[in-house]
């Protein structure tokens, strides 16, 4: 209990300490307007209680006159100060809501990249990016969290200014001596106590049922933001139109959705929460009530007048409230622990691969020799060999092409070879040093690659091929040509600050597949790295466009090593070298005219299957 207590206010701390570093002004802003705001009322309470008092009494118009002026005066001014800075607040928490989601995904990109992989951290990230935008819960909960608690302080310190006197005020007729006891402080006190704890509890309890089924709705949840995301894929709505998958989608969506009417959380809100929010509220009421009989009770008995009635009820129920959302405040913080907890476990996920220190000698002349030596490797939880004791070693300079049926390891490799993942036996050796002990961007200074699954983005051409906003526009358009895209066609009105498709700017153009792998090959040239990695880099053009790579190829690739991955064979010709994968393993090696004479072997088989086509 303690552990955990301690646990929970270590994990609150955390999370205010993000808040705080990220916008330190907003806290501030957060306790200016929360005073004021606490103030606000009770001067309200305290004024009108005296404008009553002098009306059933003195009648002095010009007290009377001050009082109001005084009333009118502090409320304007304290009004203006609080919405001054609950603005202020509001528009910085808002902004901040939005950085927080940043925070996780900033995390998601600092991670091994075989854990962005891992089904466990991909589910804890949903779960947390759900429960963010369903209720808040979770690191955004913290600031309003603290908003409600600090506004709860507040108010009960200022009820409690403004109840003093009706303790001390004594009642005269002795029916009600009883009244003027400090045991009917204390009862008074301990009831209002006992009812808010009451009427909290419920409400905590109702929460708690809601947080529950969220953790259960797991499944549900990847289905409702599959279906949400879909929504904007232009890519995946052509198949969904001309496959008809509307109604196969929809169904799963309406059997798993969490929220809507006919699901879990719908029964769950009209059925018991529903009951247990009413159960809260006449909770509530029965407290209310019972302060006004025993403050008009204290009042008939003579201990104070009608204005003082007015002060009382205001101040006791503004206690009764206010105690009442300072408990809220601790119960959303008991709800909040778990999604807490959630989020900085996958905030603390450790980076298992080995981070090396070594940084990598800049050659102009390109001199950088990589070899894998007895490699062989499983993807994390498996336990298949996808590449099984692969041993090469990439000539200066020279233009390897890797050739093998479809998930023989070609990707896989390529994947090695950038280090998104390290061998699970064997090693990588950069100019005879294992890759693990450089720097990670020192290594990957040394290669440009275009995935076979690359991505552009809905940013400026000139921005995508530089992957910069700050770029070099001639050496773009050079890239550009060489990699056979035209700028100055009539699509690209503003050549290179034309934005790329129409997410952001409602000029951008749409491109083609086949576009679209021309600026992903202009932006692996732009990098200008000693290896260039091409992972299919012309299965979307078309014929001629192809030829022109080919034809080009040694003036693009130039003096670099080059690998390049394809089930076009023919476009392998032109390769100083050809390795063959065959279910993980290199098969074969050497040129093509070397290849085709082994007849028995995977390349003649690749190969006269292709081009018996053409023939
Ligand atoms: N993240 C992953 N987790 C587990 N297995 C994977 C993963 N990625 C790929 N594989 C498996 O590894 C094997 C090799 O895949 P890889 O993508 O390297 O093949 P490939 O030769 O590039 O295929 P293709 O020609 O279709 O692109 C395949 O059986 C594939 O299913």
């Amino acid at each position: 209990m303690l552990h955990s207590m301690r646990e929970t206010i270590g994990m609150n701390k955390r999370a205010i300490g993000i808040w705080w570093r990220e916008s330190p002004g907003m806290l501030v802003e957060l306790i200016f307007y929360v005073i004021t705001g606490a103030v606000l009322p009770y001067a309200g309470i305290y004024f009108s209680a005296q404008i009553i008092t002098e009306l059933a009494g003195a009648k002095n118009p010009v007290v009377l006159r001050n009082l109001v002026l005084l009333l009118l005066g502090i409320e304007s001014l304290l009004g203006l100060i609080y919405h001054y800075f609950k603005n202020r607040y509001t528009v910085e928490r808002n902004r901040m809501l939005e950085k927080l989601r940043y925070i996780l995904s900033e995390k998601m990109l600092s991670l091994d990249f075989e854990k962005v992989d891992d089904a466990v951290i991909q589910d804890k990230v949903l779960q947390i990016e759900q429960i963010n935008r369903w209720s808040r819960f979770g690191l955004c909960m913290v600031v309003f969290t603290l908003e409600r608690m600090l506004q709860a302080i507040a108010g009960i310190a200022g009820a409690l200014m403004l109840t003093v006197s009706f303790f001390q005020a004594k009642a005269v007729k002795s029916a009600f001596l009883w009244m003027n006891s400090p045991l009917f402080a204390i009862v008074f006190l301990a009831g209002i106590l006992g009812f808010t704890t009451l009427a909290s509890r419920i409400v905590e309890r109702a929460q708690n049922m809601i947080a529950e089924l969220s953790e259960r709705a797991t499944f549900g949840n990847r289905v409702w933001s599959f279906m949400a995301g879909m929504a904007g894929e232009r890519e995946r709505e052509q198949d969904i139109r001309v496959y008809e998958q509307i109604p196969a989608a929809m169904g799963l969506y309406e059997k798993n959705k969490v929220w809507g009417i006919g699901t879990e959380m719908d029964r769950l809100e009209k059925g018991k929460v529903g009951v247990l929010a009413a159960a809260a509220n006449m909770t509530e009421r029965l407290c209310s009530g019972l302060v006004y009989l025993l403050v008009c009770l204290k009042a008939y008995g003579g201990a104070f007048g009608i204005g003082a009635v007015t002060q009382y009820i205001g101040a006791v129920t503004a206690l009764s409230h206010n105690l009442e959302e300072f408990l809220g405040a601790i119960g959303e913080v008991n709800t909040n622990r778990e999604f807490l907890k959630k989020t900085f476990d996958f905030l603390d996920t450790p980076n298992d691969m080995y981070q090396g220190s070594l940084t990598v000698e800049k050659r102009n002349d390109c001199q950088y020799e990589v070899e894998f030596k007895d490699v062989s490797f499983c993807y994390p939880g498996t336990d298949r060999k996808v590449l099984d004791h692969v041993n090469l070693k990439f000539r200066i300079g020279e233009k390897l092409a890797i050739v093998g049926e479809n998930g023989s390891g070609k990707s896989t490799f390529i994947k090695l070879l950038c280090r998104l993942y390290d061998p699970t036996e064997g090693e990588i050796l950069l100019n005879g040093i294992n890759i693990k002990k450089y720097k990670y961007k020192e290594y990957m200074s040394v290669f440009s690659v275009v995935f076979q699954d690359f991505k552009l983005f809905a940013l400026p051409l000139g921005q995508n091929v530089a992957a910069s906003t700050e770029y070099d526009a001639d050496k773009v358009q050079e890239c550009l040509k060489l990699a056979g895209f035209d700028v100055h066609s009539d699509r690209m009105k503003k050549g290179l600050d034309t934005w790329l498709y129409k997410d952001c700017d409602a000029d951008g153009v749409n491109i083609s597949g086949g576009e679209e792998q021309k600026i992903a090959l202009a932006r692996a040239l732009y990098q200008n790295a000693a290896f260039l990695i091409l992972d299919e880099p012309t299965a979307a053009l078309d014929p001629i466009a192809e030829a022109e790579v080919y034809s080009s190829f040694n003036e693009i690739v130039g003096d670099r090593t080059a690998v390049y991955i394809s089930h076009r064979l023919s476009s392998c010709r032109f390769c100083d070298e050809i390795v063959v994968f065959d279910r993980g393993r290199i098969v074969q090696q050497g040129t093509h005219e070397e290849l085709v004479e082994q007849t028995n072997c995977k390349y003649y088989e690749l190969w006269s299957a292709q081009a018996k086509y053409y023939a």
